[in-house]
């Protein structure tokens, strides 16, 4: 493969374990209706959205070697570049309760291998001979245990430093670690939902002026887009330009698992085709909108996000 357009960093991915039910009914025994197992873990799932988009995109992570194979053979179907390093043991296997006609979904997240500060290095080690000025970065997800709270934003800086630009799309004191850092190496962009934000900056966002806010003095502080999902009520995009909020013309069914992680790769596609803030919004959520027609196949297909990116409601705010 060329120099990948696009390189993913999951430094806990999983093999998601999808449960349907007819619904969840909680202290209750129940018989499932199906069950199926797909790759998964955040970028892992942006990296294989990324490769329906056209995108070149490599995979860096860790993955326990006794059960590899499921991500392997996603990497050799999509032509995603496998940089992941392999450690002893098994990846994590995430439980997701599909119900209601895949109208309510449950995750139940599971720990995953603990890693040690040397495994961070390795992937510090292997992310270094990717990067150059232009390649977009993906860093996405939680954090396993034994790995510090600040390996994102060590990540960050590594990748800013060397002029990629770095899309971060991960919650909680790793999220606040990293939007900690100097102008300079700020991320251009990050993907948390409302409460996740509420929890990085530690500011109420109850309405939509709060949010704006919060949006508007993280881009002064450096960051160069801002994209907070609101379940129902779209995403808001922030950007020097404006902002705008994004709505789908219609909810689809199914399991919504990876759905963000499909906005994530229209941000990063959008980036690389230098799109404006109305394309870049259209077609990222065109990108989720289509994975989540496409389930359980965990793809996008580019053809059918064009046609979708059409049909995207965007309403345009003000800053207060
Ligand atoms: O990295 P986290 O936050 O534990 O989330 C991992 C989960 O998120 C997903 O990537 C969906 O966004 C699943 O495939 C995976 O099970």
């Amino acid at each position: 493969m060329n120099a990948p357009q696009a390189i993913t960093v999951t430094l806990n991915p999983a093999i998601d374990q999808l449960v349907t039910l007819d619904a969840l009914l909680p202290g209750q025994v129940q018989r499932a209706l199906g069950s199926v197992q797909a790759p998964g873990g955040k970028g892992i799932n942006v990296a294989a959205a990324l490769a329906g988009l056209g995108i070149s995109t490599a995979a860096l992570g860790v993955l326990g070697r006794d059960n590899a194979g499921i991500f392997e053979a996603l990497f050799a179907q999509r032509g995603i570049a496998d940089a992941c390093l392999r450690v002893p043991g098994q990846t994590r296997t995430n439980i997701k309760l599909v119900a209601d006609g895949g109208r309510q979904t449950t995750d139940i997240n599971l720990p995953g291998l603990a890693l040690a500060e040397a495994h961070l290095d390795a992937v510090m080690s292997t992310l270094a001979r990717y990067l150059r000025p232009g390649l977009a970065v993906v860093l996405s997800g939680s954090l396993p245990a034994g790995l510090p709270a600040d390996s994102w934003a060590r990540l960050q800086a590594q990748a800013v430093a060397a002029g990629a630009d770095v899309l971060l799309d991960t919650s909680e004191a790793p999220l606040a670690a990293a939007l900690a850092a100097p102008h300079a190496a700020m991320p251009w962009a990050i993907k948390p939902n409302r409460e996740e934000l509420q929890a990085a900056t530690g500011l109420r966002l109850d309405g939509r002026d709060a949010l704006l806010t919060a949006a508007r003095s993280l881009l002064d502080r450096g960051l160069g887009l801002a994209v907070v999902s609101m379940g129902e009520e779209g995403a808001l995009f922030a950007t020097a330009q404006g902002a705008v909020i994004a709505r789908p013309p219609q909810r689809a069914r199914g399991s919504s698992v990876g759905a963000g992680d499909a906005m994530v790769a229209g941000m990063v596609a959008a980036r690389l085709r230098g799109l404006d803030l109305a394309d870049t919004a259209r077609l990222s959520t065109a990108s989720a909108l289509a994975w989540l027609q496409a389930v359980p196949a965990r793809e996008v297909d580019a053809n059918r996000v064009q046609a979708l990116a059409a049909s995207v409601l965007l309403e345009s705010c003000q800053w207060p």
